[in-house]
């Protein structure tokens, strides 16, 4: 477990991380998102000791990096996928890391051969792809078989392989129970990849929740109705105060026409609506907002112009009841 409290970074006038208080839970994939320059490598960098903090605190496992007796039995982290002695090769690079952290020889083995890369560890580590970069550093950040592993952007650069390689390589890390935090950009990646989610935009906290729920809140679902009697429904649902609108879907000359049915509504509700009047469906969807636009609406302009009421907004994110809606346009501004 993971816990930050009122973490800041000032570096002189900019404050990269702005009391931020958030945790990370034991077997699971956490994502850590953020727009660009949000505080995410910072964070990060402070969670492994490597920055100090301006102010608060972060924890593992109720202790400071810094008095972690033999870290990288504690904590793996994968940074910068490229530091590495390019002319080392995989196995001299993990032979030097085993023995400077007083951790077995053996371990370099079991460690290359988890992350597929036994066969080419005689290799320089300068002439592998960035693939195989990412690979050797999450053997690294293995290396000392820890309970809690950092990854800072590992699957940038990668292709589909990769991708679904490090996708399920850290699925299976939660699941032998090891707390996994893990930062992108690649927000359908971080959707299938992350149980829950940490949000944050200029150094503050926007969210912590799981992904479904972020994604729920932030943008909800609609419900997608084909009848050919669309207006006779509409009126039904209309009387029962739901907001309605018809949309033309059709292409190449059919009659693309359906019901658009906004806020949190059931499929359920909708279809004995229907037949309790009588009025045929051809079709009834739920359709789940998607990541990339709860991001895009949590992170925009409540971010860029209501910073300073974003704590208010997380308070309020995870109120049951509220709508991410009233949380992402933040308060009004007197104008
Ligand atoms: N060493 C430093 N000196 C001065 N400013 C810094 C330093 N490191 C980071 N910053 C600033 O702090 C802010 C947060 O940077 P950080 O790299 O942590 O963000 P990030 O979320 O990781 O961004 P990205 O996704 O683009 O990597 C940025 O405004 C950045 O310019």
């Amino acid at each position: 477990m993971i816990e930050a409290t009122g973490l800041t970074k000032r570096y002189g006038e900019t404050v990269a991380v702005d009391n931020l208080s958030f945790s990370v839970k034991t077997g699971k994939v956490t994502g850590f998102l953020g727009p660009n320059g949000a505080g995410k490598s910072t964070t990060m960098r402070m969670i492994l000791g490597l920055d100090t903090p301006s102010g608060g605190d972060v924890r593992i496992d109720g202790q400071h990096y810094r008095d972690l007796k033999r870290p990288l039995t504690k904590v793996g982290a994968l940074l910068d996928a490229k530091w590495v002695h390019p002319n080392r090769s995989a196995r001299a690079h993990l032979n030097w890391m085993a023995a400077s952290n007083k951790l077995p020889k053996k371990r370099v083995d079991e460690v290359l051969d988890m992350v597929g890369l036994r066969s080419v560890a005689g290799k320089r580590a300068g002439a592998y792809s960035l693939g195989m970069s990412q690979r050797l550093g999450i053997a690294g950040a293995l290396l000392g078989d820890p309970e809690v592993l950092l990854f800072d952007e590992p699957v940038n650069g990668l292709d589909p392989e990769g991708i679904v390689w490090i996708r399920t390589f850290m699925h299976k890390l939660a699941d032998e129970g090891r707390t996994v935090f893990v930062s992108s950009h690649l927000l359908s990646e971080m959707a299938l990849t992350a149980e829950e989610l940490v949000v944050i935009g200029r150094g503050k906290l926007i969210a912590q929740c799981t992904t479904q729920e972020f994604v729920d809140r932030a943008s909800g679902t609609t419900v997608l109705v084909r009848s050919p009697q669309l207006d006779a429904l509409q009126s039904v649902l209309q009387r029962q105060n739901l907001v309605t609108r018809i949309e033309d879907q059709g292409k190449d000359g059919m009659d693309g026409k359906a019901l658009i049915v906004e806020g949190d509504v059931t499929t359920d509700l909708i279809g004995e609506a229907a037949a309790a009047q009588n009025i045929v469906l051809h079709e009834l969807t739920l359709k789940r907002g998607s990541l990339e636009a709860a991001f895009m609406q949590m992170t925009g302009d409540s971010v860029e112009y209501h910073g300073t009421d974003e704590i208010a907004a997380v308070t309020a994110v995870n109120a049951p009841g509220v709508s991410a809606t009233e949380v992402a346009a933040g308060p009004q501004e007197d104008n």
